[in-house]
């Protein structure tokens, strides 16, 4: 295993003459989260879309483990490898409970096929990690927006993800909705995965980041912990001081 989990190698993604990430090189290990922030327009959502084969750059790679450029790969072998994202509005099934979902979380994602009982284990699990175990028997459709947030975290990580990629986990959240999904994600970290969070709340990145990525135009405009971000000029002007 690479320690660099994500590799971004001079990418370039234009949508006609405009270039939404120009010239991009960014790497990402395991073992740690980074938030990518910056203004609206910046790239970030963009550069989730390549790492997750929704968007295909015009020029650069991103490796993937060391070893796999993922930029030509279909989205769904994106995922299989491991490679998962939570998308920034919650997208449940209605009439499918919360068990339900993990269940479908674990069997489309989880690597090594589990049997019955394995899958029963690991959907407890999950809905332990999650703080959702009294809810599993309850339809998706009746939980709040801060519970829908976290079964879809829930259902990424019973795929028991390498890379895990969340798009505005903490919109529309609650602070204490938010505190508590700053525990979850930091509970996520293992040595073996890397988390990359695109947000705009700074108190919450604060909280879960081990390092920042500021993009601005489609570029690195700084990199770091967030302190050294929240103290840069060039980031105050473009982005924290608006
Ligand atoms: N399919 C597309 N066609 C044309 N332009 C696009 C397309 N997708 C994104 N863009 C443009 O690319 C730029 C980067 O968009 P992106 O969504 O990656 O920004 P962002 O940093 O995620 O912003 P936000 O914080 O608002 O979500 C924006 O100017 C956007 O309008």
């Amino acid at each position: 295993m690479s320690l660099t989990a994500l590799l971004v190698d001079g990418l370039t993604v234009r949508f006609g003459s405009f270039r939404a990430i120009d010239d991009l090189s960014l790497a990402i290990d395991y073992g740690e989260v980074r938030a990518v922030i910056g203004p609206n327009g910046a790239g970030k959502t963009t550069l989730l879309d390549v790492i997750s084969g929704i968007t295909r750059p015009k020029q650069g790679r991103v490796l993937f483990d060391g070893a796999h450029d993922i930029t030509r790969w279909s989205e769904s072998a994106i995922a299989r490898a491991g490679l998962r994202r939570k998308f920034q509005k919650p997208s449940v099934f209605e009439g499918l409970t919360v068990r339900q979902h993990i269940a479908i979380g674990a069997d489309v994602g989880f690597r090594s096929r589990l049997d019955a009982p394995a899958l029963e284990d690991r959907i407890s699990e999950v809905l332990e990690t999650v703080g959702l175990t009294e809810q599993g028997e309850r339809l998706a459709g009746e939980l709040g927006h801060g519970h829908k947030q976290w079964l879809e975290i829930g259902m990424v990580l019973a795929s028991d993800p390498r890379v895990l990629m969340l798009d505005e986990p903490v919109a529309g959240l609650t602070d204490e909705e938010t505190e508590r999904t700053a525990r979850l994600v930091r509970a996520l970290v293992r040595p073996d995965r890397a988390i990359v969070v695109v947000e705009h709340d700074m108190d919450f990145v604060e909280r879960i980041a081990d390092r920042v990525t500021v993009l601005h135009e489609g570029r690195t405009l700084f990199e770091g912990s967030m302190d050294k971000v929240r103290a840069d000029k060039a980031v105050v002007e473009v982005y924290l001081g608006r």
